[in-house]
């Protein structure tokens, strides 16, 4: 995460600087561990709540969730405080992302503390299906939100990157000029973009740089009436020239980077443990982790398999497109193995 997303009112006393992925700050050692539950309905919903009165942070907006107590997994506290504060049951959820972030202490006008610095590590879920209606059992106000365009407000400041990565969808096609052809590749484009495809990325390293950019530009014409996001591959200047939401970088390109560029999203490929590590580092947007399976345009590579996978994205902080050999019935096992959604080149195009 970037700093300067976190423009707290914090005025007084040096407290610990707010840093992703390190909890061990200058006055904050003990780190309370909470689990959050990202309930959503099937177009996207998400339920918010309105922090208590009397709660630390009260009157900012929340996911629903708690501490983890002793002796409980962070899956059980899930359930038990959705249980507490909402009154319903989940009965399906997948593990998600899982974020340290520091509070700064924060003092009111006069100099008097309103909150204390504190470390938190955020254990998330996605909650796709509960029984019962929400209802706020402690008073809070309630609200289903889109991610992208809230209404309500203030967020916990520890939050902004989580709804970022909620706007990304968890299908992702990736372009396949060379096997299409234009003329399919277009056809097939339209048709899932009116069936709901939100997610593209252009990738084509066969195109000259102008062939590219052309094609590039034709491709966020046709999915900026859907609000479809397009991610290019290619450097982050082209990206940037193109006004495309997102640059998506090779996993070259990501070692080399040494600071996440502003102003559009970021993602990268990544294949191993240091990649993800590099991506952290940067608090990149997303990241593809591939190949899960054996594909067809990298045959000689080892596929990772989902027990590879699964350990690679355990706990780790950035949403996960699983990548390489996809179909479309993967989707559902890629999120109980911890992936944020699925990437793939062929089979979200339709039979060839
Ligand atoms: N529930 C929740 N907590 C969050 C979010 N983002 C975030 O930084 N936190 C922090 C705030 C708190 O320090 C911690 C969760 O604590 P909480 O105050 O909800 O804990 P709790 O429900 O167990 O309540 P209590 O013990 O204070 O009565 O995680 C979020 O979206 N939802
Ligand atoms: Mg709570």
């Amino acid at each position: 995460m970037s700093t300067s997303a976190l423009n707290l009112s914090t005025k007084g006393p040096a407290g610990a600087s707010p840093a992703e992925g390190s909890a061990a700050g200058d006055s904050v050692t003990k780190v309370t561990e909470a689990a959050v539950g990202i309930v959503q309905r099937d177009n996207g919903m998400v339920l918010l709540g309105e922090r208590p009165v009397g709660k630390p942070w009260e009157g900012y907006w929340e996911f629903p969730g708690g501490k983890v107590e002793p002796n409980e997994t962070p899956a059980q506290a899930l359930k038990r405080e959705l249980q507490e504060e909402l009154g319903i049951i989940v009965t399906r959820f997948h593990s998600w992302m899982t974020r340290t972030y520091e509070y700064e202490a924060r003092y009111d006008q006069s100099g008097k503390l309103i909150t204390p610095a504190k470390a938190v590590k955020l254990h998330f879920f996605i909650v796709v299906e509960w029984q019962g209606d929400p209802v706020g059992l402690e008073d809070q106000q309630l609200s289903w939100q889109n991610p992208e365009k809230l209404t309500v407000g203030p967020m916990l400041p520890a939050n902004t990157p989580i709804l970022t990565a909620l706007s990304l969808a968890p299908v992702y096609a990736i372009s396949n000029l060379k096997e299409m052809g234009e003329v399919q590749f277009f056809e097939r484009l339209k048709m899932a973009l009116e069936n709901g495809l939100m997610m593209i990325q252009v990738r084509e390293p066969d195109l000259s740089k102008q062939d590219l950019m052309l094609f590039a530009e034709h491709v966020i014409a046709l999915a900026k009436p859907f609000e479809a996001k397009v991610f290019v591959n290619t450097d982050v200047e082209s990206a940037q020239q193109l006004n495309a939401a997102g640059v998506h970088l090779s996993a070259q390109r990501l070692m080399q980077l040494k600071v996440k560029p502003e102003g559009l999203l970021v993602g990268a490929s990544c294949h191993n443990a240091a990649e993800l590590a590099h991506a952290k580092m940067l608090a990149l947007d997303y990241v593809t982790l591939s190949p899960v399976k054996s594909t067809l345009s990298h045959p000689n590579t080892a596929p990772l398999g989902w027990a590879t996978f699964n350990q690679l994205v355990a706990g780790y902080s950035l949403p996960v497109f699983a990548l390489g050999g996809m179909l479309r019935e993967d989707l559902d096992p890629a999120r109980t193995y911890g992936a944020h959604g699925i990437a793939m080149q062929r089979d979200v195009w339709g039979a060839l």
